[in-house]
């Protein structure tokens, strides 16, 4: 795998974007609070199977059986982005199209979870948003103002363009070393003010914790988890908890991952009844959108680091459409539910809204 140091970001940003014109699937990304950015190239547009012995990059929809997608490492380009210093707080107004339905979706989960039939349901919507720059452009705006999330461009000739500043990690795995993370509950960062965490959010964070720690005891040692602490993703405050562990002798990655995709931070409790009742009430098909991505034995052999697909948008002839969700419990208030969709929305809306 021919692997280049130290090119210029604009003259890594131009290979893309001939790739593109020739219908050749590539990732970029920068990982969390580092400089380096990684180009991942196919040669051909194959639609290749996931394989975790390969090098490459997954991208994997929400329902991942069907349809993970793996973009092989025929050529890696490295480069530098220096500036995460983009410091963006739109106070734009919103608009309210989809708050009825949006309402109405949350109060019927609640309803599910006060029978009995579920704990927690994550729940989400989609909203779409005119836009003219190019796909480059709003990746370069990506890695300015969000230098501690993990920051990607994927082009596939079959699905076109995503992009996104996620604060999730699904997991990390070098030298049989897991690290994971249980990542929910969200409130507004106000400048100067630290988050006041009520019951909802604890316990809705707990119960991620829980379920990591049950699907990853048989398949490791040495595991632990962290202290609870607040973290911040760009206009967002979430309660996060590291989880470590080492990866028992005969365990594969493949199972790992399959254990913890979809982790109730995106999906629910139990995972089954809470994907039933995603897919059969949302009312449009996430595709990507909570499935996970990230590079497969590109920083080394053996090296996984795979993202939760989270504050993401797809790009698509001047129409971004933008994913975005929140957990359910018995302690959800409908309207709240709402807000805090509206919240997350900024995340990408303040990529494409604001002259730079
Ligand atoms: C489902 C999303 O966020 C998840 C991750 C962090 C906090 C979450 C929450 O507070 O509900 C969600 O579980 C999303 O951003 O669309």
């Amino acid at each position: 795998m021919p692997y280049q140091e130290n090119r210029e970001f604009q003259s890594v940003l131009d290979e893309l974007d001939q790739c593109a014109e020739n219908g050749q699937p590539f990732a970029i990304f920068r990982k969390p609070d580092e400089k380096k950015v990684i180009a991942v190239i196919q040669k051909d547009s194959t639609k290749y199977e996931l394989d975790f012995n390969t090098q490459g990059f997954v991208f994997a929809p929400f329902n991942w059986a069907d349809n993970a997608l793996l973009i092989k490492a025929d050529k890696v380009e490295c480069t530098e982005y220096m500036d995460a210093s983009l410091v963006q707080q739109s106070t734009r107004a919103l608009s309210e199209k989809g708050r009825v339905s949006h309402i109405n979706l949350v109060q019927k989960a609640i309803d599910e979870i006060e029978v009995g039939s579920m704990e927690k349901v994550v729940l989400s919507r989609k909203i779409e948003e005119p836009f003219n720059e190019s796909a480059f452009t709003v990746f370069e705006t990506l890695l300015k103002s969000y230098g501690s999330a993990f920051c990607y461009l994927i082009y596939h000739p079959q699905f076109g363009f995503w992009c996104g500043a996620t604060p999730e990690s699904l997991v990390q795995i070098a030298d049989n070393r897991i690290e994971t993370m249980a990542l929910a509950g969200t409130l507004p960062h106000i400048s100067g003010i630290s988050p006041q965490w009520g019951t909802k959010e604890i316990v809705e964070q707990e119960m991620v914790s829980t379920y990591i720690l049950e699907q990853l005891s048989d398949l490791t040692d040495s595991l632990t988890l962290d202290k609870v602490e607040s973290v911040r993703a760009g206009n967002l405050w979430h309660l996060k908890s590291s989880v470590h562990a080492v990866m028992a002798k005969d365990t594969t990655i493949d199972q790992v991952v399959s254990a913890l995709h979809p982790t109730p931070a995106v999906c629910g409790i139990p995972t089954a009844k809470a994907k039933a009742f995603i897919n059969a009430n949302e009312g449009y098909d996430r595709t990507f959108y909570t499935g996970f991505l990230g590079e497969i034995n590109i920083s080394g052999p053996s090296d996984i680091a795979l993202y939760v697909n989270l504050r993401c948008m797809k790009l698509e002839r001047g129409i971004a459409t933008l994913f975005v969700g929140g957990g359910i419990t018995d302690a959800s208030e409908p309207e709240k539910e709402w807000i805090e969709t509206q919240n997350k929305s900024r995340t990408m809306l303040n990529i494409l809204l604001d002259d730079i």
